[in-house]
């Protein structure tokens, strides 16, 4: 964009006083407009229904004042969300787990840096920089997938085994769902299959303990940073029961980098390392590597349950799609006892359609955001630099003028050629983020969810006869409802 022309628009403006909101008030500023009697009572975490009626009062642009906090403005318009991207400067900043930040400020002897998910600036380039090529190479994501296979294969074993007579699913299904993703995620991070799908972990097991761990620290980082925040003024129990579980993930954690570490001194290199390897003999120091895998581990595990739940659900929900699925399955990877080879997952243009098709209407992350480095035109409005602007994807996703029948599942949007072929804008879905700090881990990510995919589809019949799911927000998009599936072998 010129300078004549940037000039122009920055004069052509509204001010940002001028964007549409709701009241503030002294003390609480836009706050209210959550609390029940004054407000519309629809809690934070029902964010898309809170956005739906947002946008209906103030279209495709909106702002929120918190006290303490960054202005917050909310844009569904896509060619906003290009110009947040593209205009970005080299070190996005993205808000948000600052009780994170304070537990590792506390034990700082183990923590050296806040860690890629949570640190900005120069701080954040030293340690993607570091690590971005070796999640990023195709080769590296490969070699986990006959791993991530068997993990799949065990799923399937365990759903069997847990599964009552009468086929459905128990309501705390979910929690099986996180023993995967955490399986298949800690054989990347740890180098080590930790067991979370053994049938049978103790209570008081290492597994257990860890998925105990990881789940609290989601409840409890929802918790805290979506309240008023006392735990930043004294340690409330919250927090303390937070800091007692990050000290179980940063122990653990610790205890695997050593043994790698230990192992690969009487390594010659002359076979293929792993990622955690790479990462420990590329020139990063163990207590770096400590923060990084944790961080995969805060990342990588409610994102990849919850992404292949809603897929299955919404597979569940469209049984004519699902067997279109299977059938590409079966005559491109085969029979259950199969397995899908690098390039069988390269073929499989339906799955991958089924998975973007999901992502649309329940992407893991409901909006992306940024801490914008520099002032900023937003749909006519002046956005001063410091300002959180959230690009509402999943609301996005959602409205018609940008997919027709937005609320149906049809995974043919995604096929090229086809008569339902989209035309969206490009930054209308981006289920991984954008730019820089896009997510590291979501060649693994992809792997994990076509893996588990292609299991359940060649081994069952996938039906959920409840009422219709929605979801809410624990730092990333839940199911609403129990994960009623029945699953009826084939
Ligand atoms: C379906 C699964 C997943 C989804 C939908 C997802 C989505 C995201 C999104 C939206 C972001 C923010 C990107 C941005 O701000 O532009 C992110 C960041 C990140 N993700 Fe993922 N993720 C998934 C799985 C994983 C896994 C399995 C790992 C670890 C192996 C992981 C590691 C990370 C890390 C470390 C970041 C921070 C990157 C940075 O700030 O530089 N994610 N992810």
């Amino acid at each position: 964009m010129s300078k004549r022309m940037s000039a122009t628009e920055f004069d052509n403006a509204k001010p940002f006083d001028q964007v549409p909101g709701l009241r503030v008030l002294p003390i609480i500023g836009t706050t209210w407009g959550m609390f029940p009697h004054i407000g519309d009572g629809i809690p934070i975490s029902r964010m898309l229904e809170l956005q739906k009626l947002r946008f209906k009062q103030f279209g495709y642009i909106w702002r929120d004042i918190v006290p303490g906090r960054p202005p917050i403005v909310y844009t569904a318009r896509p060619e906003d969300v290009e110009k947040l991207f593209k205009t970005e400067g080299k070190h996005p900043v993205r808000p948000g787990m600052d009780t994170i930040k304070a537990y590792r400020a506390q034990r700082i002897k183990d923590f050296t840096s806040a860690g890629i998910l949570l640190s900005s600036g120069d701080a954040w380039w030293q340690t993607r920089s570091k690590t971005q090529q070796t999640f990023l190479k195709p080769k590296n994501a490969t070699h986990y997938i006959p791993v991530l296979n068997d993990i799949a294969e065990d799923f399937i074993d365990r759903i069997r085994l847990i599964r009552p007579e009468n086929n459905e699913m128990k309501p705390d299904f979910i929690n099986d769902m996180y023993r995967w993703a955490l399986e298949s995620v800690g054989v990347v991070g740890l180098n080590t299959r930790l067991g979370c799908l053994r049938p049978d972990l103790a209570p008081d097991s290492e597994a257990q303990k860890l998925i105990n761990a990881a789940n609290f620290s989601f409840d409890a980082i929802n918790d805290l940073e979506h309240n008023f925040p006392f735990w930043k003024f004294f340690v409330t129990p919250m927090l303390q029961k937070l800091y007692d579980a990050q000290d179980f993930l940063t122990d653990t954690t610790i205890k695997y980098i050593s043994q790698t570490v230990e192992a690969l001194k009487g390594s010659s290199f002359d076979s293929y390392l792993s990622i955690l390897e790479q990462l420990l003999v590329r020139g990063m120091e163990p207590s770096d590597v400590v923060t990084m895998v944790i961080d995969m581990l805060m990342a990588g595990v409610d994102t990849s349950a919850n992404t292949s739940a809603f897929l299955l659900y919404y597979l569940a929900r469209n049984p004519e799609k699902q067997e279109k699925l299977r059938q590409e399955i079966l005559s491109v990877v085969g029979p259950k006892g199969s397995t899908a080879t690098a390039s069988a997952l390269n073929s499989l243009p339906y799955l991958k359609a089924c998975i973007k098709e999901s992502f649309r209407l329940m992407p893991a992350a409901n909006a992306n955001a940024r801490i914008t480095d520099k002032d900023l035109v937003l749909s006519g409005y002046i956005i001063p630099k410091g300002t959180l602007v959230a690009a509402l994807h999943q609301l996005m996703g959602r409205l018609d003028e940008n997919f027709p029948e937005a609320e149906k599942f049809i995974p043919e949007r995604w096929i090229k050629g086809d008569l339902q072929e989209s035309h969206h804008h490009p930054y209308v879905t981006l289920p991984f983020g954008c730019g820089t700090r896009m997510c590291i881990g979501r060649k693994i990510a992809e792997l994990e969810i076509q893996q588990l995919t292609i299991k359940m589809l060649q081994n069952f019949k996938v039906e959920y006869d409840h009422e219709d799911m929605s979801c809410f927000m624990r730092m990333t998009n839940m199911p609403d409802k129990p994960l009623l599936f029945k699953f009826i072998d084939l």
